[in-house]
C-alpha cells in the first residue's frame, strides 16, 4: 500500500523526511506501530521495483549518519542530555514507569541505583516535554493501532506444586495489576513486528481468511528484487521507529532533505537495531513458530475452519516447494488426499527443522520461517527487568475468546513467580556462556550493564553457597530445559542436602535421570546405563515419605510404577510372532498379532465407554499431544494390556532388539490413542522420549489414511489389527499419518531398556543433548 506516491516515489512512513513528519501533526506524532502511518499487513507484502531500489541506494549517506549521531542522546528529540542533571536524566516517560515515580526509584530499564552517576542503560529523556511527547505518541499509537489489545495469560508451569502455583498466580496477577493500574486496560497495546511475514500471515489466516496465506507468503518470498525480505523489513521497522521518536519532539529542528534519506547499510542497521532495541523491540524466539501453530491448530480443526475454507487452504498449501512425493496420475483420490494432508502435517516440522533447505522457493520460505519472530510491547517489556534465568517468556498463541480463536500475546511462567519477582530475557541466546551473554547484554542494554541474576553470579565462581534453594531450583530447571541433565542433577542434589523432603526437587531430580535415560543412544549402548532404574527408585522412595500423595506428578509416576511393574515369566522369553525388519533392525512390523481381534475391540469399547463420561485427554504430552487415554488409569485396559505385555510384547521386543540377558525392558508409559478425520487427524513429526516405542493397531478397516510414517524410510507402516510396529523411539523420526476418513485406534507404548542391577557409574557415561523441542512424553521444554 502506498502512503503517498508524489514524485513517483513510494513514500512509506520510514522514508518520510523528518520535515514531512513535522508538517503533518497527526501522522508525525504517530510512532511506527500506529496503523495509520504504517499499515502492517501491506508493508509485509510490499514489493519494490528495482528502479526504486536503485534510487534508494543512490541516496546520500548524510541522513543516516546524522540520525546515528543523534540517536544516542535523548531518545525523543536527539538533543544531548547532561547526565549531571540527574533529576531529568532519571526521569522516564510515563509509559515505562508507574505514575508516582520519583528520582530516587531505580530506573525501570536498567535498575540502576540512583547514586550511580552514569546511567548505564542510556535510556534518558532530557525534559518533561520529551517524556510527555513520547507518552502522547504512545497513546495516539495505541488508539489507532487497530490491533487487538494484549492479554496477559498465564500457564501453570511444569515444575511447581499446586501450592506454589497459587503463589505463582498471585505473582503474575501482581504484574498484571501493575500494568493495568499504570495505563488502564484500554491503553494496552500490542504490536507485532511487521517484518515477519509469516506471523502476519498467521494472524490474518487465523482471523478467518486462509486464502490470504499463500498470497502473502508468495508476495513475501517471490519478488526477485528483494534480497531478504526479513532484514529489509527490520530495517524499515527500525528506521520508522527511530524517525518517529525523533520527529515527535517539537524541539527537534534539524531538517533532513528528502534526497538524503536512504535505507541504512547492514552495519548501520545493526547499530540502529541494538540501540532501538534498548527501547522496546524484543526478539522472541517463540517455542513454536506461528505458522507451525497455524498449521497444527487451525488447519486441522473442524471447529475453526469449515470444510470449504479448509479445502481452499489445503489447495493453497500444496505448493511445489514442498519437496515431498508428488501426486501421481495413478493415485486414487484417497491416496492423493492422504498425500496432501501429509504435506500439511509435515510442513511445520519442515519449516522449523534445522535440515538445510537452501535452494529456490523452498529455501527462501524455509529461511523465512526459521527466523525468530519479533514482537514488542513497549509498555510491558520496558517494565520487565532482564534475567538470564527468566521467569516469564512471551509467546504468541491462539486463544478462544467469545467463541473466536484469536492470536494473543501470552506469558508462560517458566518458573514459579513470587510477588514482585518477574523478569524476561532481553537477549535472545541464553545458551551462551557467561562472557558471551555479558557481551550481548552490554550491546543491548548499554555499555555498563552487568547482569546480577543468580545464574551469572553462580557461573562467575561456580559456587552455590551464596544461592538460595529457590535460585538453585531455577538454575536446575533451566539446565533441564536446555537438556543439561547432569548439571540439573547436581543442582537438585545441592538443594536436597538441606531439604531432603522437598517433593518438587525430588521429582525434578528423578525427571533428570529419565532425561539422561532418553539421551542415551540405544542403538549404540543397548541399555540406558541405570538412569531409568534410578529415576524409578527415586520416585519410589519419594512415595514412601509422608504426604507424598499431595504431589501430583509423583503420584502419577507411582501409579505407572505399580501398573507396569509385572512379574516376568522367563519361560516366555521366546516369541513366535513373525515380523519384517527395516532400517538396520531399528524398526520392525509384525505379520502376526500381539493382541487378538477380541482384545482389540474390547479395549476400544472400554476407552469409548469411559470417554462418554470423562472424555479423552489431550494434554498429557508436553510437546506432541495426542487424543488419548492412559492405560494405567483404567483397570480394564490395564488387565488386557499387561497380559499382552507379559506374553507377547516384551518377549518380542527382547528378540527384535537383541536385548542382552543382563538388561530388562521396562514400560514407562502406555496409552490408547484415537485419531479421526473430524478430530485430531495426525501426529506431527517427532522422536519419542524413550529407548524403544511400539504401536499396536486396534483397528484397520474403518478408516482411510493413518499409519506410522517413518521419515528415513519415506514410508507409512501399518501393522494388521492386533499387529505391532516397534522402533528405536528416541532415534527414529516418525509421525502419525493423517486419517482422511473414519476413526483410527492404536495403543502406543514407551519403553526403557536398563541394566537389571541398574548399577553402573551413571555419572561418567551420559551423552548429553537431544534437543528438547523434539522430545516427547515427559519433556521439559524451554
Ligand atoms: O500414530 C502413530 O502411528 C504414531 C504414534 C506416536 O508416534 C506416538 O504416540 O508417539
Ligand atoms: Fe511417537
Amino acid at each position: 500500500m502506498k502512503v503517498d506516491s508524489s514524485g513517483g516515489e513510494t513514500r512509506k512512513g520510514a522514508l518520510l523526511p523528518i520535515d514531512g513528519h513535522a508538517a503533518n501533526a497527526t501522522t508525525g506524532l504517530l510512532p511506527c506501530w500506529a496503523k495509520a502511518t504504517y499499515p502492517s499487513a501491506s508493508r509485509a507484502t510490499l514489493s519494490r521495483t528495482s528502479s526504486q531500489k536503485r534510487r534508494k541506494r543512490e541516496r546520500s549517506r548524510s541522513g543516516v549518519e546524522e540520525l546515528l549521531a543523534e540517536i544516542d542522546p535523548c531518545h525523543v528529540c536527539g538533543s544531548s542530555v547532561s547526565l549531571a542533571d540527574r533529576g531529568l536524566a532519571r526521569r522516564l516517560p510515563h509509559f515505562v514507569v508507574t505514575r508516582n515515580i520519583t528520582p530516587s526509584i531505580p530506573c525501570s530499564f536498567c535498575r540502576a541505583d540512583d547514586s550511580d552517576d552514569n546511567h548505564p542503560c542510556g535510556t534518558v529523556f532530557c525534559s518533561d516535554e520529551c517524556r510527555d511527547a513520547a507518552d502522547a505518541a504512545l497513546r495516539v499509537g495505541s488508539q489507532s493501532s487497530g490491533l487487538p489489545p494484549p492479554r496477559l495469560f498465564f500457564c501453570k508451569n511444569r515444575f511447581g506444586s499446586s501450592k506454589e502455583w497459587s503463589a505463582t498466580r498471585d505473582g503474575l496477577t501482581s504484574i498484571e495489576n501493575r500494568f493495568t493500574s499504570a495505563f488502564g486496560r484500554e491503553d494496552l497495546t500490542r504490536r507485532v513486528g511487521i517484518e515477519e511475514t509469516a506471523l502476519l500471515v498467521t494472524l490474518m489466516s487465523s482471523c478467518g481468511s486462509p486464502n490470504r496465506v499463500v498470497d502473502s507468503l508468495l508476495n513475501a518470498t517471490q519478488s526477485t528484487d528483494r534480497i531478504n525480505v526479513n532484514e529489509e523489513g527490520i530495517v524499515e521497522e527500525i528506521w520508522a521507529l527511530t524517525r518517529s521518536f525523533m520527529s515527535i519532539c517539537p524541539r527537534h529542528h534539524k531538517s533532513t532533505p528528502a534526497k538524503d534519506c536512504r535505507f541504512p547499510t547492514l552495519s548501520e542497521f545493526v547499530a540502529f537495531y541494538t540501540k532501538t532495541k534498548r527501547f522496546d523491540l524484543l526478539k522472541v524466539d517463540g517455542p513454536q513458530h506461528p505458522l507451525e501453530s497455524y498449521v497444527t491448530n487451525t488447519l486441522t480443526s473442524t471447529r475453526l475452519l469449515n470444510e470449504k475454507d479448509r479445502q481452499a487452504a489445503l489447495d493453497m498449501l500444496d505448493p511445489s516447494w514442498l519437496s515431498l512425493d508428488k501426486p501421481q496420475e495413478s493415485m486414487s483420490e484417497t491416496e492423493s488426499e492422504v498425500l496432501r494432508w501429509r504435506k500439511v502435517s509435515h510442513l511445520a516440522h519442515w519449516a522449523s527443522s534445522t535440515n538445510a533447505y537452501t535452494d529456490g522457493e523452498s529455501g527462501r520460505l524455509h529461511a523465512l520461517l526459521r527466523r525468530p519472530y519479533y514482537a514488542y510491547h513497549p509498555i510491558v517489556f520496558s517494565q520487565l527487568p532482564h534475567s538470564c534465568i527468566p521467569s516469564l517468556a512471551p509467546v504468541l498463541q491462539l486463544s478462544v475468546e467469545h467463541g473466536m480463536n484469536r492470536p494473543v500475546l501470552q506469558w508462560i511462567a517458566l518458573h514459579d513467580v513470587a510477588h514482585g519477582d518477574f523478569s524476561v530475557s532481553r537477549i535472545e541466546v541464553l545458551n551462551g556462556d557467561l562472557e558471551s551473554r555479558a557481551l550481548e547484554l552490554k550491546r543491548t542494554m548499554g555499555g555498563k550493564f552487568a547482569c546480577a541474576c543468580s545464574r551469572c553470579r553462580f557461573e562467575e565462581h561456580f559456587d552455590s553457597s551464596n544461592l538460595s534453594s529457590k535460585e538453585l531450583k531455577h538454575l536446575g530447571d533451566l539446565a533441564m530445559q536446555q537438556t543439561r541433565y547432569e548439571d540439573a542433577s547436581l543442582l537438585y542434589d545441592k538443594i536436597l542436602e538441606t531439604h531432603p523432603r522437598d517433593f518438587d526437587v525430588l521429582h525434578s531430580k528423578a525427571a533428570s535421570y529419565l532425561g539422561r535415560a532418553s539421551a542415551v543412544s540405544f542403538g549404540r549402548s543397548r541399555h540406558c546405563m541405570g538412569h531409568f532404574v534410578k529415576a524409578q527408585r527415586l520416585w519410589g522412595d519419594a512415595g514412601k515419605l509422608d504426604n507424598s500423595s499431595s504431589h501430583k506428578e509423583i503420584e502419577v509416576q507411582l501409579k505407572k510404577l505399580t501398573a507396569y511393574q509385572m512379574k516376568i515369566d522367563r519361560e516366555r522369553d521366546e516369541s513366535m510372532v513373525r515380523y519384517s525388519s527395516y532400517l538396520d533392525e531399528k524398526c520392525f512390523v509384525t505379520a502376526g498379532r500381539v493382541l487378538s481381534h477380541g482384545e482389540c475391540n474390547r479395549m476400544i469399547q472400554i476407552a469409548e465407554d469411559h470417554a462418554v463420561r470423562l472424555g479423552w485427554t489431550t494434554s498429557r504430552h508436553f510437546a506432541v499431544p495426542t487424543t488419548d487415554m492412559p492405560i494405567h488409569d483404567l483397570p480394564g485396559l490395564q488387565a488386557i494390556f499387561c497380559r499382552a505385555w507379559e506374553n507377547k510384547i516384551r518377549p518380542l521386543l527382547r528378540q527384535q532388539f537383541r536385548i542382552p540377558s543382563d538388561s530388562e525392558c521396562h514400560i514407562h508409559d502406555a496409552f490408547l490413542v484415537k485419531y479421526g478425520a473430524s478430530m485430531q487427524r495426525y501426529l506431527p513429526p517427532h522422536v519419542d522420549e524413550s529407548n524403544l516405542s511400539f504401536v499396536v493397531a486396534l483397528n484397520d478397516d474403518s478408516f482411510e489414511g493413518g499409519g506410522t510414517y517413518i521419515h528415513t524410510l519415506g514410508k507409512t507402516l501399518k501393522p494388521p489389527v492386533g499387529g505391532m510396529l516397534s522402533f528405536c523411539g528416541g532415534e527414529i523420526l516418525h509421525s502419525g499419518d493423517p486419517v482422511v476418513s473414519g476413526i483410527r485406534y492404536i495403543v502406543a507404548g514407551f519403553c526403557y531398556v536398563d541394566l537389571r542391577a541398574g548399577g553402573v557409574d551413571i555419572d561418567s557415561q551420559t551423552r548429553q543433548g537431544k534437543p528438547a523441542k523434539e522430545s516427547f512424553a515427559f519433556g521439559f521444554q524451554v
